[in-house]
């Protein structure tokens, strides 16, 4: 079995209790109150620069070429492609004044940023796939379960369950499990830990916007 494969195995029960969030239940009616997308949108911006920060230091610690090169592509669409979604959200709801990081995000920012540069490369290269991966996942999962045609979180929805995240997802999955292949069976386990780790701050993120969990 792929190191992927079984990676995913341990996290099944974190991603089917992700789907029966309200977050995600409310996204694929449209009827998540906006103030909730609003703190994620402001939170995820926050969380995206740590997170691009995040993918090129992985890139730049990647053992070939091709893996430094991929990781440095993924920084830069996600700079690029994820931020455009959501400055074109800010202009919609004409927000100029952005949040502070609050603790989700901030937990979440900075595991990520802490694995990416103090643990194995394949260790932080398992620490954002589930970025991609679980992002995929519960795109095409609304994708598939909606019902209304005219949906304010559309554009949110077409951009994770489009072809073109979908080749990045399907890329950094593969490159998890080479390096994976090469890899000792203690950074095998240490990924898998990370990937899980990962995997529960994913949920933790949209629980937090959904209970506009904030610092005291
Ligand atoms: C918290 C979070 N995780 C993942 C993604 C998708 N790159 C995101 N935009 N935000």
């Amino acid at each position: 079995m792929k190191w992927s494969e079984q990676a995913w195995l341990s996290i099944e029960p974190i991603y089917e209790s992700i789907l029966q969030m309200p977050f995600i239940q409310e996204l694929i009616d449209g009827t998540l109150p906006l103030e909730k997308f609003q703190y994620y949108l402001m939170q995820d911006s926050i969380y995206l620069e740590h997170f691009g920060r995040s993918l090129a230091i992985v890139g730049a610690r990647a053992q070939n070429i091709p893996d430094m090169l991929a990781f440095f592509r993924f920084a830069e669409t996600t700079i690029i492609v994820e931020n455009a979604l959501h400055e074109s959200y800010f202009k919609d709801f004409a927000i100029v004044d952005k949040d502070t990081i609050q603790p989700a995000c901030h937990h979440y920012a900075h595991f990520l940023r802490s694995t990416a540069a103090l643990e194995a490369v394949e260790v932080g290269m398992a620490a954002v796939l589930p970025c991609f991966w679980i992002y995929k996942a519960v795109g095409d999962y609304i994708y598939q379960h909606q019902q209304t045609g005219n949906n304010p979180y559309q554009k949110w929805i077409d951009t994770y369950a489009g072809e073109e995240f979908g080749i990045a997802v399907r890329s950094a999955i593969s490159i998890c499990d080479a390096n994976a292949a090469q890899a000792t069976t203690v950074t095998q386990a240490q990924m898998t830990e990370a990937f899980i780790a990962s995997s529960k701050l994913e949920y933790d993120f949209w629980e937090a916007a959904y209970i506009n969990r904030r610092w005291k």
